[in-house]
């Protein structure tokens, strides 16, 4: 068990089990992509273990690149176009939106509205976690590492409120 800040967290899935999976979406992702040079669209600050992972195991021609949406504005978030900054040139180029988790959506749907805006050719999302639950949206998720339950997460680049992006394994909320 570990304490970040006041809550404490369980083991829940190693990072072993991590390593395969990552390198099975690798592989699907390397076969649909055959002949085409794909750009690894990494959202900050959650998909930079998942995407340096990815990248290490993709043998072929790809690029990289990292974005991250604008903060709210105000308090009405859900009236709120989040902007993705630091991309420009993704025009006509085949994108792998990579997101260490989808949970309600929402910041997916931000992100491909954005991508619509910039004219890019093709999009598909790679999600190392998924809370089928919890989603409440219809953006289809191309390549998923774990589905899991509705249930708080930590490590391997997702936070408790600035800690444990660090660990290597994922811990979940102790009840
Ligand atoms: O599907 P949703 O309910 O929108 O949640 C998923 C998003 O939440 C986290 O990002 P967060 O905004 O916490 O930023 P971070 O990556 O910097 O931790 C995560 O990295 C996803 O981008
Ligand atoms: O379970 C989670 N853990 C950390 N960050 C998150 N952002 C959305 N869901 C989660």
């Amino acid at each position: 068990m570990i304490q970040l800040h006041d809550l404490e967290f369980v083991p829940f899935i190693s990072s072993k089990e991590i390593k395969n999976r990552v390198v099975e979406l690798t592989k699907k992702i390397a076969e649909d992509y055959k002949g085409e040079t794909p750009v690894f669209l990494g959202i900050l600050n959650g998909s930079y273990q998942f995407l340096a992972s990815i990248t290490s195991h993709y043998k072929a021609d790809c690029e990289v690149e990292f974005t991250k949406l604008s903060s709210y504005q105000g308090i009405h978030t859900t009236t709120c176009v989040r902007q993705l900054i630091g991309v420009e040139n993704l025009k006509n180029k085949d994108i792998i939106i990579v997101e260490d988790i989808v949970d309600t959506g929402n910041t997916l749907v931000s992100i491909v509205e954005n991508l619509k805006a910039l004219e890019v050719k093709s999009y598909r999302v790679a999600t190392l976690f998924h809370k089928p639950e919890a989603y409440q949206k219809n953006i289809k998720l191309d390549y998923v590492g774990f589905e899991i339950p509705n249930k708080f997460i930590v490590g391997y680049g997702l936070d408790y409120d600035g800690l444990g992006r660090n660990l290597s394994e994922i811990y979940q909320l102790k009840h």
